[in-house]
């Protein structure tokens, strides 16, 4: 297949090297192994090389010419383009074509004019064979928008204007385009509809949203959108057309679309499940089997990689170091297999292992291996700093957030001293990246820099990954409040200052001493591009008072009232207070000494302290030695600054209250 995929294009067509000159370049490539994410990425298709193969031309007209005029500085006879393969813009070279490549092509170049087209045009079918498949597969969706618009092409060629086969594909363009401020804009998928569904489902239900009736058609609406969008069956030519069988998956996208990915599989089977465990009105009209979910399962445990990880969308084929020097994108770098990602196999852990628990004769024991190679799998990429690279996120904030909801998944947390190295080094990380204004910054550098590059300001989303990561891993106290509205959980941290805690009702709270104050208001919800999770965060003001805090966050008063009247803090890993009283004064605290007993709090507050809301501890009476206070972390006294952040539980909680 290799072979004839290189034999049916060739290296001097003006056609492909003037794709050359877009991000996504125009040569062949060397395997068809559908449909890896390096296929939506980069280049090599048989749609190329068919275009390239059949030497397909358009006819001149005014249009082409005053684009060509539009388009290139020079005249258009006169340009060398077998020349041009290597002349790229410095700024658009992240992957330099390797030797490899420049010695096939150039061999290519070599036997081009010589080919055999009896060869030619067997290849040319069996290409022409695999896009016929694609469009059937993906229901003319095809795996992304530059397949999408060649495939296009070459059914308007090889069927013709009015095929049905053309015009099924006009009806799915509007599937990737869309009518920006900027004008017409295509987007790099059809969107990202089952992983949006599956978070905001999940953070309704974080919010309480599970008992309240405003939100119950919304819930409804969410689940059966997860049930109608499961893949119910694989085509039997899955293997033939090197596609990973999709029963039991969920897509990114749309079930029409048809491509599952394992992250999103896991997502939706979560939300799946949580909405039935906290939705009481779930799966009486609606209801995904028990079978249903089983498929979901299966599929999981089949995805897995020999070394415990898991890829985007199919497992990890082919010799990746290999593959990797026949890379001829330019602009993107490890794309041509699908390899394996922390944010992925960290996905599917926590479904996992959340299933085990939801249905537990099921597969169990096949469950638990996956889950316990996939943990080692995170363990092994750790960095020396103790973050985890992302892929799919910015960056080491992303990663380290993910790398840590699958260590508290399997039951690490600072509650009950079951943190491991790693978690302490995670969390030092990302309490070491804390910025002076409280918040995290990352910028989107650190993913071509592959390092840590911290942005001048924090950045909303960034602040709320880095406190998910910390909250899932350091939960350690639950206090049932006394009005009603929920419960609180506070978390200390390694790094000597920063203890972040997380509030039921929208907030979670930390306390260094030097944080401005921010209030989350918690929507979790997706960015422009619909792929990320966020939740939105609010400076509010670096001192405050009740009716700013009910202004900024819309919190009534005795839930504001609770949430400022905190607290007594006895300084890392060790106890927290909570007094009731009226709002004010400071909190002098001891900091903490490494290898030394905690000291003891003395609050400079007012007010009584409440029958209900009672001292707690948390574990850990002794400050490890290796603990390093940060240099604000001075013995004194400070106004009580407090982070207000999205919390884990209940983000929404408090606006609705
Ligand atoms: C290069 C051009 C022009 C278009 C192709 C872009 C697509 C390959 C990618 C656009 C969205 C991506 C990144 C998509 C986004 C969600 C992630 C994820 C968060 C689910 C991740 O965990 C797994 C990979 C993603 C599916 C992504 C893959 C690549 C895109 C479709």
């Amino acid at each position: 297949m290799v072979v004839i995929s290189q034999l049916a294009c060739g290296g001097t067509n003006f056609m492909i090297n003037r794709w050359q000159h877009w991000p996504v370049s125009g040569n062949c490539g060397a395997t068809l192994s559908f449909p890896s994410l390096f296929h939506i990425l980069c280049t090599p298709r048989p749609e190329r090389n068919i275009l390239y193969g059949k030497r397909y031309y358009a006819p001149e007209d005014s249009l082409i010419l005053s684009l060509r005029k539009e388009l290139f500085v020079e005249d258009f006879e006169t340009i060398d383009w077998p020349a041009q393969r290597e002349n790229i813009a410095k700024i658009d070279i992240y992957t330099p074509h390797s030797w490899l490549y420049s010695m096939v092509f150039g061999m290519l170049d070599t036997y081009e004019p010589f080919h055999s087209s009896w060869y030619r045009e067997s290849a040319l079918k069996v290409c022409l064979d695999h896009i016929k498949q694609d469009d059937i597969m993906t229901n003319f969706i095809s795996i992304g928008p530059i397949s999408k618009m060649i495939n296009m092409l070459i059914r308007w060629l090889e069927d013709g204007p009015d095929s049905k086969a053309f015009l099924q594909h006009v009806d799915r363009v509007y599937d990737y385009i869309w009518m920006g401020r900027d004008g017409v804009n295509m987007q790099g998928t059809n969107g990202t509809q089952i992983w949006d569904v599956s978070y905001a489902a999940m953070a309704m239900i974080e919010a309480g949203a599970g008992t309240k009736p405003e939100f119950q058609e919304a819930l409804r609406k969410a689940y059966s959108y997860l049930e109608v969008s499961q893949m119910v069956e694989s085509s039997p030519k899955c293997v033939q057309y090197y596609r990973q069988y999709n029963k039991g998956g969920w897509p990114l996208t749309t079930r029409d679309h048809g491509l599952i990915v394992s992250d999103t599989t896991a997502e939706a089977l979560k939300a799946a499940m949580l909405l039935e465990e906290n939705c009481p009105f779930i799966g009486s009209e609606v209801k995904i089997s028990r079978e249903r979910l089983h498929e979901a399962v299966d599929l999981l445990l089949d995805m897995v990689n020999p070394n415990g990880g898991y890829s985007s969308y199919e497992t990890l084929r082919g010799g990746e170091k290999l593959l990797e020097l026949l890379n001829p994108s330019e602009v993107f770098g490890d794309i041509m297999v699908d390899y394996t990602y922390t944010e992925c196999t960290s996905s599917v852990l926590q479904a996992l292992r959340h299933f085990v628990d939801y249905d537990p004769k099921y597969r169990t024991d096949e469950i638990w291996n996956v889950l316990k190679n996939g943990l080692g799998y995170i363990k092994q990429n750790q960095l020396p700093d103790g973050s985890f690279e992302g892929s799919w996120g910015v960056c080491f904030t992303y990663g380290t957030w993910f790398a840590l909801e699958a260590f508290a998944c399997m039951g690490q947390n600072y509650n009950d001293n079951t943190a491991s190295m790693q978690v302490k080094k995670a969390c030092s990380f990302l309490v070491s990246r804390q910025m002076e204004d409280g918040g995290w910054g990352e910028k989107f550098a650190s993913c071509s820099e592959r390092r840590y590059v911290q942005s001048e300001k924090s950045l909303v989303v960034n602040t709320a990954w880095a406190l998910l990561g910390l909250m899932a891993i350091m939960l350690s106290v639950m206090v049932v409040m006394d009005d009603g509205v929920g419960s609180v959980a506070v978390n200390s941290s390694v790094g000597g200052g920063c203890c972040v805690h997380s509030v039921d009702g929208g907030v979670a709270v930390g306390d260094d001493g030097v944080t401005d104050f921010y209030v989350g208001v918690t929507a979790i919800a997706v960015d422009s591009d619909g792929i990320l999770t966020k939740r939105f965060y609010r400076e509010v003001s670096k001192s405050y008072s009740i009716d700013r805090l009910m202004m900024a966050t819309g919190l009534r008063r005795a839930y504001a009232e609770f949430l400022i009247n905190l607290v007594q803090l006895d300084t890392l890993h060790s106890r927290i207070y909570f007094q009731s009283g009226p709002w004010g004064g400071t909190l002098s605290f001891t900091p903490p000494r490494p290898g030394r007993s905690q000291q003891k709090v003395s609050p400079t507050r007012t007010g009584k302290r409440s029958p209900i809301i009672t001292s707690v501890g948390c574990g850990m009476k002794k400050c490890p030695s290796d603990v390093v206070p940060p240099p604000h972390f001075l013995e004194a006294s400070y106004p009580l600054n407090v982070i207000l952040g999205g919390g884990g539980i209940g983000g929404m909680k408090g606006m609705y209250d």
